[in-house]
């Protein structure tokens, strides 16, 4: 029998690294093959399942991203932007799918993401869930139906312990709101408000952050008109959602010819 898709993790002891580990170990389409932490951590050299606090799983962590990437079919990373930009360039020219997961990228930094994509699939989404790709859809839709008498305000909520805001599902939404009014989102965002603003300007579209405990991941897109609102929501409750999303986009990637994916690709949306 041929061997499972082989995968690599980069930073396996993160919040999400953990979860992708953990899927990875229930799947029966794809196994995993490496994993990869930053220069001199700790976990560097032992046993992956050991420093998880488990049994022995066999695969040593490595600090080397040529270890980790030798020969792997797919790698998931969801880390930080530079590092994403480092393993883009690792895995320049060797075939392997790149899922990323990473957010808080900035113009600069996605123009140089764009390049790799060109030369090999990357599958990159600031979201990875079913429910959130949906509401993305539904809320392209409702932007179409309504004009700008209609405020558009996105409210997201998160743990404190991360590291962008907006989120990056925030601003998902929010360009697709933008589409669905037919506008660029970098000349309507509102992306904080502080001291005397003034009214608000028609057509913008508003961004909020909550940062607070261990909240998952929570979006609210408020549709504010004369005399009533629609309010479309999306609550994570369990990381897994995004992990075993990444996982699909992995298998998915390895049919496709180079190019920059998305999970509306991957679902099918
Ligand atoms: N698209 C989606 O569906 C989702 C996206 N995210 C995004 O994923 C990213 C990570 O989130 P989260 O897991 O909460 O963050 P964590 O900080 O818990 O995890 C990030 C991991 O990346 C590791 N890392 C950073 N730099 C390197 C490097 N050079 N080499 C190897 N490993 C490295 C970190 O290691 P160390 O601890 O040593 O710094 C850490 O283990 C964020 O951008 C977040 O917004 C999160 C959830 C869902
Ligand atoms: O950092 C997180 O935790 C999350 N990040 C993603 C984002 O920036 O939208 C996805 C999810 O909301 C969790």
């Amino acid at each position: 029998m041929s061997e499972l898709p082989g995968v690599a993790v980069i930073g396996p002891s993160g919040r999400m690294g953990q979860m992708l580990v953990a899927e990875l170990a229930r799947s029966d389409r794809l196994r995993l093959a490496g994993a990869l932490v930053r220069p001199g951590h700790d976990w560097a050299g032992r046993d992956l399942g050991a420093a998880l606090g488990g049994a022995e799983s066999g695969l040593t962590v490595t600090d080397d991203p040529a270890t980790a990437l030798e020969g792997v079919a797919a790698v998931i990373d969801f880390t930080a932007p530079e590092t994403t930009l480092e393993i883009a360039e690792h895995l320049d020219g060797r075939g392997a799918v790149h899922v990323i997961g990473t957010t808080g990228f900035d113009s600069e930094q996605l123009a140089r993401l764009d390049s790799y994509g060109a030369r090999g699939v990357q599958v990159r989404a600031g979201n990875m869930s079913l429910g959130v790709n949906l509401l993305v859809s539904l809320t392209r839709k409702v932007a179409e139906a309504l004009d700008a008498d209609w405020d558009v305000e996105v409210i997201e909520a998160h743990h404190n312990r991360k590291a962008d805001a907006p989120s990056g599902t925030a601003l998902m939404l929010g360009e697709a709101a933008a589409a669905g009014r037919g506008v660029a989102l970098d000349e309507v965002a509102d992306r904080g408000r502080d001291g005397m603003t003034g009214p608000r300007e028609r057509g913008h579209i508003g961004f909020s952050a909550v940062r607070g405990g261990d909240i998952v991941g929570e979006h609210d897109v408020l549709f504010a008109g004369a005399g009533e609102r629609i309010v479309l929501r999306h609550m994570a409750t369990d990381r897994g959602i995004f992990a075993r999303g990444a996982l699909k986009a992995a298998l998915w990637g390895l049919d496709r010819e180079p190019g920059t994916y998305d999970m509306a690709d991957v679902l099918g949306l």
